[in-house]
């Protein structure tokens, strides 16, 4: 044991063998069952990659319906909705939702079930479900009525309606929609080792998505668009950003949205083709509020590459485009979190699929010998 080599973070190790997703760094492609995701967020809907992810193959056009249906007509149980109410408002909104996913378990009569395909149906149910949950966090903190899902919209238009009570134009549903894709699944990142370490005690689907959720929470994971957000409205304008990222990194504090672990010195294609969808969104709309955003945006993004050679992540680019779109800041990660459900609970399937239980070893740096 003594000889092994130790990687902090475990950076760079091997954790899985897996068929879902590969970050092919060198040739700036992210690997998805075999599509690059860049492809994905540009030609295909949210619920397409769902299918992808969860049943392991692009849906057709009566497959894809189909799903579509059975995402808006997965209810929420009455009683999760009374256990929201109850939660103290200041309670942080992933919190919240981490107590919302924990609870569905005890609705789901299948929820121990290791059956591959009622896991895969789980999934469906899952997805649907803790979308309709994160778009009503905020008004259910605020005493209010949850808004269901309407049958007459796609998935992605109701996502936001059920957010702001409006439904979108079709630019914004696309960029959503977009934004959806871009954070489906991306291989083995804290939150989705957490769910598969989880998942190889044998435990359910349900226990492995609440402790991602709490891996998501995080601020250099998921929780990151929230902090970006947050820094421009402290920013202001451009000027304002300069100053403040200046004054950051004189203080050593890091910048939310940059660096990360795998593309660390270089652009996270996600947050490339999220940059283009916000400058279309802008455009189209004649937004000038969204125009300001962009160029402190592009601001930051100068600043760092030059002063640090970082990159923004998808984080960065995500953020403005949930602002334009008038979606509540304390929505930001649990947004990320409902989109990656489908990630996560392939990840779960096939875990459970090829189990072997993760236990490491360290090394021990404590004292021995000592008498009780
Ligand atoms: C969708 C996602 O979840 S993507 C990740 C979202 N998270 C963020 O945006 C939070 C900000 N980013 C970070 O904190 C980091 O880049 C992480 C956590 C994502 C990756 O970190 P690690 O792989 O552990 O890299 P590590 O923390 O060792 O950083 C390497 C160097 O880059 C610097 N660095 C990395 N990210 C940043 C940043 N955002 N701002 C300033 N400096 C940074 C570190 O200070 C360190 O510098 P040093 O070598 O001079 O000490
Ligand atoms: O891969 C990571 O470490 C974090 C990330 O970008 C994601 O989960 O989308």
């Amino acid at each position: 044991m003594e000889n092994q080599e130790y990687r902090p973070g475990l950076e760079g190790v091997i954790a899985a063998e897996t068929r879902i997703s590969y970050l092919d760094v060198e040739n700036e492609e992210i690997v998805v069952r075999g599509y690059n995701l860049l492809d994905l967020i540009t030609q295909k809907t949210y619920v397409d990659v769902l299918g992808l992810l969860i049943h392991e193959r692009l849906p057709g056009d009566e497959e894809r319906k189909e799903l579509e249906r059975q995402l808006l007509a997965a209810e929420v149980p009455q009683a999760v909705w009374e256990i929201l109410a109850k939660l103290p408002a200041s309670m942080h909104a992933m919190d919240r939702l981490r107590t919302a996913v924990s609870a569905l378990a005890g609705f789901d009569p299948e929820a121990d079930s290791p059956d591959p395909e009622a896991e895969r149906a789980k999934g469906v149910r899952l997805v649907g479900q803790v979308s309709t949950i994160v778009a009503n966090l905020t008004r259910i903190a605020q005493g209010g009525e949850p808004v269901l899902p309407d049958p007459q919209l796609g998935f992605a238009e109701n996502f936001v309606y059920m957010i702001t009570g409006r439904r979108p134009d079709p630019a914004g549903a696309r960029a959503f929609d977009q934004a959806l894709i871009a954070y489906s699944e991306h291989e083995m990142p804290n939150s989705t080792f957490t769910a598969r370490v989880i998942a190889s005690t044998l435990s359910d689907v349900y226990g492995a998505l609440t402790g991602a959720v709490a891996s998501l929470k995080g601020p250099l994971h998921g929780g990151a668009n929230e902090a970006v957000a947050h820094m421009m409205l402290e920013a202001g304008d451009v000027e304002g950003l300069d100053r403040l990222i200046r004054e950051k990194l004189a203080r050593k504090e890091r910048i939310m949205g940059f660096g990360h672990r795998v593309y660390m010195r270089k652009f996270d294609p996600r947050a490339w083709i999220l940059k283009q969808t916000l400058a279309r969104l802008v455009d189209e709309r004649g937004d000038e509020e969204g125009r300001r955003w962009l160029a402190m945006c592009q601001r930051g993004e100068d600043i760092m590459r030059e002063e640090k050679g970082l990159y923004p992540n998808l984080d960065y680019y995500a953020a403005p485009i949930y602002y334009v779109l008038g979606i509540p800041i304390e929505l930001y990660t649990p947004i990320f979190f409902a989109a990656r459900t489908a990630g996560l609970v392939a990840h779960v399937v096939e875990q459970h699929a090829q189990n072997r239980l993760y236990r490491p070893r360290v090394r021990y740096l404590g004292p021995r010998g000592l008498k009780a």
